[in-house]
């Protein structure tokens, strides 16, 4: 009945997880659920359409032989692997069934010949099952859909003999022998990519049928692949030999430079008083890569740093006013450098934003900051100097440090603690290739909280402080993953432009003038931050421009008509257990990117939303996934 089938779609859901994860299974009645078919007089699911929705792992026994009402079975395109489970032969009526494109291996089980008799359509095509076509399939005498291909059946085709056969392939498997006269009415398409002969195919039997045509093509060009060095392989080998050459003729020049500027700064610069515009004559920062670039921060700071009195003048203690020109370090900056220090530093562009060049420098001990070189610069010095004292001032976990800082009419610098592990944005949407850290649950839900955290200290910290532009680049990254906000207190300082794109998807709707930013028009923008985070998708991603829509309201409408599990990036569709609070984290962002204003939490109530979910999620202990550093020690939150 009802309830025992209620009861196999569940033990399903905990085996194959993906879209199935979002059934409302508070809910009785299993007819409701996303893709399940009842017959409302057999009181029966009757069919199962789970098609695309991200099902992995193994079809376990004990789940089909209840569904015993099934009529079609629908689980293409998922990422099931393993056999097909033997009591799925308990599903008498099925007509129905469609396994294409997922990861299925093992025979097509004997089993299923006696008993699904009423098999219509059936669809293996694109997994890896293997062993020889049974003669068996002659027993579905109803069968109108065939399509076995792109498997590993091997051996030879049978005498196939249904009437009904109107769909039919078998193309590239490992099939060998003649194909048989009553298959022999399909197109030629159905049989390429084995090693068969016979009508349809040009190869005849009676010739040589160790090399068909249809195959030999395919081989000699996996061969070319695999023997030879392709024209794109040359060409780069030649483009990366030439651009190896430059980069040695670069860092040679580079190392010939920074020797000259060694010496001016050490000796002739208090001789010949050259001013910091003459050093930074050379400003080449067009932000156009690294490399050659590199050496000039060094010398943009050392040149900001050698017009300052002493270099025992860097020690501790906020900038006395009187003396303009030095690097003035801020509070509690336990690591300070020393001026020789950030003389030697190579640097690299890491590196354009809205408020200037960012660039790596690394200190000859070895420690790393980030130099900001800001332009654009619109207030007074005297303003500069108040507002980023202020700036400097602000210190909680989930920031990133700002260490010191140079002002001169011609440069101003800051120098940040540098993120080892860049910014979420770069580690959300850089390549998604190989040795890449998945970001799983544990860690996003953990960079929500710390990134909630930062703005929360930021907002509680002055009178309407807000910051601006939260968006992933501005999220850096601790070793531990810990989220840490940049580019706090920096919109009052610089002018920005009228209409930022860089800033436009993370943008509140009622902010006009990107200059007169509130707590409101963070908290929008850590709902699209949020929105990233669940979706996997960059608020400026070219699909949802092109619909036209912006990342709230792909959300919306989709939640809306009730596929709230496609909005998830798969890669958090892999763990089990943390659905609930998925669907809670994306629910505050969908609450923080509320059109008004007025409707949007505060960021305190954000925050203590995270903390609760974050709560509730280890006391069940989800699998949210592994953490990448296993020695961190976890924090108890
Ligand atoms: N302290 C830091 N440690 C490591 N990487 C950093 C640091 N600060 C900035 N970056 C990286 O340098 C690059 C440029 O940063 P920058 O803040 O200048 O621009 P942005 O964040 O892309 O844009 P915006 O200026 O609008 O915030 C970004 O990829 C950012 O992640």
């Amino acid at each position: 009945d009802l309830t025992s089938d209620r009861a196999a779609l569940l033990s399903l859901r905990s085996a194959v997880g993906g879209r199935t994860l979002f059934w409302t299974t508070t809910q009785q009645n299993p007819c409701n659920w996303a893709g399940v078919q009842c017959d409302n007089t057999l009181n029966r699911v009757t069919a199962l359409h789970l098609p695309g929705v991200s099902l992995s792992g193994q079809l376990p026994l004990g789940i089909f032989g209840n569904l015993t009402n099934l009529r079609t079975l629908s689980l293409r395109f998922n990422a099931l692997s393993g056999p097909l489970p033997t009591d799925l032969s308990s599903c008498v009526d099925l007509r129905n069934l469609y396994l294409q494109g997922n990861r299925f291996s093992g025979d097509f089980p004997e089993k299923y010949f006696s008993s699904l008799r009423d098999l219509v359509r059936l669809n293996l095509a694109g997994n890896n099952f293997s062993g020889e076509i049974s003669t068996g399939f002659n027993n579905f005498t109803r069968l109108r859909t065939l399509y076995l291909e792109n498997n590993q059946f091997s051996g030879s085709l049978p005498d196939l003999k249904l009437p009904k056969l109107e769909q039919f392939n078998v193309s590239f498997n490992n099939l060998n022998g003649s194909v048989p006269k009553t298959l022999q009415s399909n197109p030629i398409e159905s049989f390429l990519g084995n090693s068969l002969c016979g009508s349809p195919l040009d190869q005849s039997c009676s010739t040589k049928q160790d090399v068909p045509p249809a195959v030999s093509v395919d081989l000699t060009r996996n061969r070319k692949k695999k023997n030879g060095l392709s024209g794109g392989a040359i060409a780069g080998i030649v483009i990366g030999s030439v651009l190896g050459l430059v980069v040695l003729l670069l860092l040679l020049f580079i190392l010939c430079r920074k020797r000259a500027t060694k010496k001016t700064s050490s000796v002739d610069i208090g001789a010949t008083k050259l001013t910091d515009a003459e050093v930074l004559g050379e400003k080449p920062l067009t932000g156009s890569g690294t490399g050659s670039n590199g050496f000039s921060v060094a010398a943009a700071a050392a040149a900001a740093m050698t017009t300052s009195s002493t270099a025992g003048g860097n020690t501790g203690g906020v900038g006395d006013g009187t003396s303009n020109k030095k690097l003035v370090f801020f509070r509690n900056s336990s690591t300070i450098f020393d001026l020789e220090d950030l003389l030697r530093a190579s640097a690299e562009v890491l590196g354009k934003g809205t408020f200037g060049t960012a660039y790596k420098a690394v200190l000859e001990a070895g420690m790393m900051v980030a130099v900001k070189r800001l332009k654009d610069v619109t207030v007074s010095e005297s303003e500069f100097r108040e507002k980023i004292e202020f700036v400097g001032a602000m210190d909680h976990e989930n920031l990133v440090p700002l260490r010191a800082y140079y002002y001169s009419k011609e440069e101003k610098l800051l120098v940040y603690d540098y993120m080892p592990m860049g910014s979420l944005s770069a580690l959300l949407h850089g390549n998604k290739g190989g040795g890449r850290t998945p970001l799983n649950w544990e860690i996003r839900s953990r960079i929500a909280l710390g990134a909630a955290h930062g703005i929360e200290y930021l907002h509680s910290h002055g009178h309407n402080v807000s910051h601006g532009n939260i968006k992933s680049s501005n999220i850096l990254l601790s070793k531990s993953y810990d989220a840490r906000i940049s580019d706090f207190g920096l919109a009052h300082l610089v002018g920005l432009p009228s209409t930022p794109n860089r800033v436009a998807g993370y943008r509140a709707p009622e902010v006009t003038d990107p200059r007169r930013v509130s707590q409101k028009a963070d908290v929008y923008s850590f709902g699209v931050l949020l929105l990233e985070l669940l979706t996997g998708k960059a608020p400026t991603h070219a699909l949802l421009n092109e619909e036209g829509v912006d990342l709230p309201r792909w959300v919306q409408s989709t939640v809306k008509e009730e596929w709230t599990s496609e909005v998830f990036d798969l890669e958090l569709l892999r763990y089990q257990n943390v659905e609930e609070e998925m669907v809670q984290l994306l629910q505050l962002a969908i609450d923080c990117a509320a059109q008004y204003p007025d409707n949007r939490p505060t960021m305190a109530e954000a925050t203590s939303r995270i903390e609760e979910l974050r709560r509730v999620s280890l006391l069940r202990g989800g699998d949210s996934g592994s953490n990448p550093d296993p020695d961190r020690v976890h924090e108890s939150d």
